[in-house]
């Protein structure tokens, strides 16, 4: 049939012009005549429109009333069936839907070809079109795809007979063949658009988002997972250019670079790390992205998925580990917190002012000379602070060289300078709700003196080589055992940064000026050396006792502390003797009445210091410690915790003080006795 048709339609097109159809069979020039109808007639048509010259051409060559084409009404199966064209006397009439049992076409729709020349409308009762329009003659042919699949039906009816007639069937075959090519062409139309559709679908609603662009990063299309990742409203797509959301640090433009040049050499970029900002709100967003360059290597095609939270947990991890190091050092160096010990009223003086500003935000600068206790009351600041269960995070300003300053305290990105392999977190990070303890401020670049301003006045910075700004909220705590206001007379230290620091000062007074103080340091830190090299010391010699207290102590407790260290090490007996030899080969001792000298250094022009005899009788360290909280007991009124107990006095914890009076026997009894 196919083959005929072919070969007809030549002879059409070929018939217009140098054919002679009077040479023909009779057969052939009605086929022709046929073919030539519809082609004209259907020439410029498709769809609907195609059917409806169809249908009324058939009924006109067939010589019948009525004529349809008909597709089933639902695909996949063949129960009822609905018109797509419908010739009834002298005009397209409406579309009617049907079921096929029972009436003339139920046999066509089967596959079989079916002519009743006259009585149809005895042989089907109950088919109500047949009844209403008095059909007499049906002829039906079934419309297959290539594969045999029947489609629909065509069929033409009529109020007469209709006499079985080669040429009639012919012409008619002839029209189902071109009804049957446009079904199955309209059929795979429909898969077709079906199958976009559904790939439009997965495109736009895929998990994955998917971004076309050109070479130069400047984007086609985007779907929806594209545009929700990125904060792109779907009109902001085309043209926008990729590469202006990722943010100008080091890192970020490395990375792009590096992916967009294998784009540009052909190859395929396969799960790169970018960083982009959100393009509504500026928000950081990590993605891995795979881009291939198409054929035509205009374009290419990417795929992204949005990692951020990956990231940032990695980040938080970085952060955790940078803090487990630091954690790790701080372990290492023993602080003794609640032991702050000493009644001097030079000393308690500065207690008072640790008290009064613990609960405040504001930032401290400690003064003193080098070993005075300026970290040790950095850190009672914090402990008494709202900020006491967060970190306290140190760093001492002149144990670094000064280039390591910037990076330690805020950190670098990846690749900000050489040798940053890896993005770090800086110390004001890892502080965040807490209190940074910047030992040594007097050390401070003054490059990175601007940046410590910026925090102290708007608590943001910036990581070395970074952009985007990071927001902390910590509490600073400075400490310095040099001149500031000298340094800022030499240019090397900023005024502005100084009165932001020097908001609440609190000056440690030297050993020497701490009157009365030294026994009672000498007996804490000779009982804690006794008890690290396990040695049993009862108590301090008498000429030793008064000759430690005679020393001007330039290195204040930690040289207190070096010396009693070496004297426990060294000594053999429960009463600790120090020789006489030590204190003469010593810098600056002083005889009894004679006034204290002054320390090494700059820092040692200082106020003359007072002396700080020690004349009390030799008892042993228990009795000490026993009389020691007994006065401090004695001054708070027998009041152990709160801001004006004996524990505040003490410098201790009101449970350490409880327990320490259970062990020595002290209870109120005993005073009132
Ligand atoms: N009042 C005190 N009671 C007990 N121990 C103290 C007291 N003050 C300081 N110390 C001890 O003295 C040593 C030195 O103190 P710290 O490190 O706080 O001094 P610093 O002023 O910060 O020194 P530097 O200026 O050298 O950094 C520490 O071991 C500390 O525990």
């Amino acid at each position: 049939m196919s083959e005929r048709r072919t070969s007809s339609t030549n002879a059409v097109e070929k018939g217009t012009s140098d054919c002679d159809p009077s040479d023909l069979p009779g057969g052939v020039v009605e086929e022709l005549a046929a073919l030539r109808v519809i082609v004209q007639g259907t020439a410029h048509s498709t769809g609907a429109e195609f059917f409806q010259t169809l249908v009324r051409h058939l009924a006109h060559a067939v010589g019948t009333h009525f004529a349809f084409v008909a597709e089933f009404a639902s695909p996949g199966t063949r129960t009822r069936a609905r018109t797509v064209a419908f010739w009834s006397r002298d005009g397209i009439a409406e579309n009617f839907e049907w079921t096929v049992a029972g009436t003339p076409c139920e046999d066509v729709v089967h596959g079989r070809l079916c002519h009743h020349p006259s009585g149809v409308r005895q042989s089907f009762p109950h088919d109500r079109l047949v009844v209403e329009l008095g059909i007499e003659s049906y002829l039906g042919v079934p419309l297959c795809d290539p594969e045999g699949k029947v489609l629909g039906h065509l069929a033409v009816f009529d109020d007469r007979p209709m006499p079985e007639e080669p040429r009639r069937l012919l012409i008619f075959r002839i029209f189902a063949a071109r009804a049957a090519a446009e079904l199955a062409r309209l059929r795979l139309e429909w898969e077709l658009r079906a199958s976009e559709e559904r790939l439009r679908d997965l495109y736009e609603e895929a998990p994955i988002a998917y971004v076309k662009e050109d070479l130069q990063s400047r984007s086609i299309r985007a779907n929806h997972a594209a545009l929700r990742i990125l904060g792109l409203r779907p009109e902001e797509v085309p043209g926008l250019v990729g590469r202006s959301l990722v943010p100008d640090t080091p890192d970020a433009q490395r990375r792009v670079r590096e992916a967009f040049a294998s784009v540009g050499r052909g190859t395929d970029t396969s799960g790169v790390v970018l960083e982009f900002r959100r393009k509504d709100n500026g928000k950081p967003v990590w993605l891995q992205w795979w881009s291939k360059p198409e054929p035509g290597g205009k374009y290419t095609r990417s795929m992204f998925v949005d990692i951020t939270d990956h990231v940032l947990m990695e980040q938080e991890k970085a952060r955790l580990a940078a803090e487990n190091v630091y954690l790790q050092e701080e372990i290492k160096s023993v602080h003794n917190f609640d032991e702050i010990v000493g009644q001097s009223p030079a000393l308690l003086e500065a207690l008072d002012k640790v008290n009064r500003v613990a609960g405040t935000d504001a930032s401290v600068l400690i003064t003193g000379e080098t070993g005075t206790g300026k970290e040790l009351i950095a850190r009672a600041i914090h402990s008494a602070s709202r900020r006491h269960d967060k970190p306290l995070i140190k760093l001492n300003c002149a144990a670094l060289p000064s280039g390591l300053v910037e990076s330690e305290l805020f950190g670098h990105e990846r690749g900000a300078f050489s040798g940053a392999i890896s993005r770090r977190v800086g110390r004001f990070e890892l502080a965040h709700g807490g209190t940074i303890f910047l030992d040594e401020i007097g050390e401070v670049p003054l490059e990175v003196q601007v940046k410590l301003l910026r925090v102290l006045q708007e608590r943001e910075f910036e990581r070395v080589g970074g952009a985007a700004p990071i927001k902390v909220d910590v509490r600073v705590i400075a400490a310095t055992n040099r001149d500031l206001v000298k340094l800022i007379r030499e240019g090397k230290f900023r005024e502005d940064l100084f009165y932001r620091l020097n908001v609440f000062p609190i000056p440690l007074p030297p050993l020497r000026d701490r009157e009365g103080d030294v026994p009672l340091l000498v007996h804490l830190l000779v009982s804690r050396f006794a008890a690290r090299v396990g040695v049993r010391i009862e108590s301090v010699g008498k000429a030793t006792l008064e000759r430690l207290s005679r020393y001007s102590w330039p290195g204040n407790i930690r040289e207190l502390e070096n010396v009693l260290e070496r004297a426990v090490i060294l000594s053999n007996g429960p009463t600790l003797e120090i020789d006489p030899e030590v204190f003469a080969s010593m810098p600056a001792d002083r005889p009894p009445g004679a006034n204290p000298p002054r320390p090494p250094g700059p820092e040692g022009e200082g106020p003359a210091a007072t002396r700080a005899r020690r004349t009390t009788p030799l008892e042993s360290l228990e009795a000490n410690t026993q009389n020691h909280i007994l006065a401090a007991l004695e001054l708070a009124g027998w009041i152990i915790d709160g801001p004006n107990g004996a524990a505040k006095i003490l410098g201790l914890h009101a449970n350490t003080l409880r327990s320490r009076m259970k062990k020595l026997g002290i209870a109120r009894e005993t005073h009132e006795s």
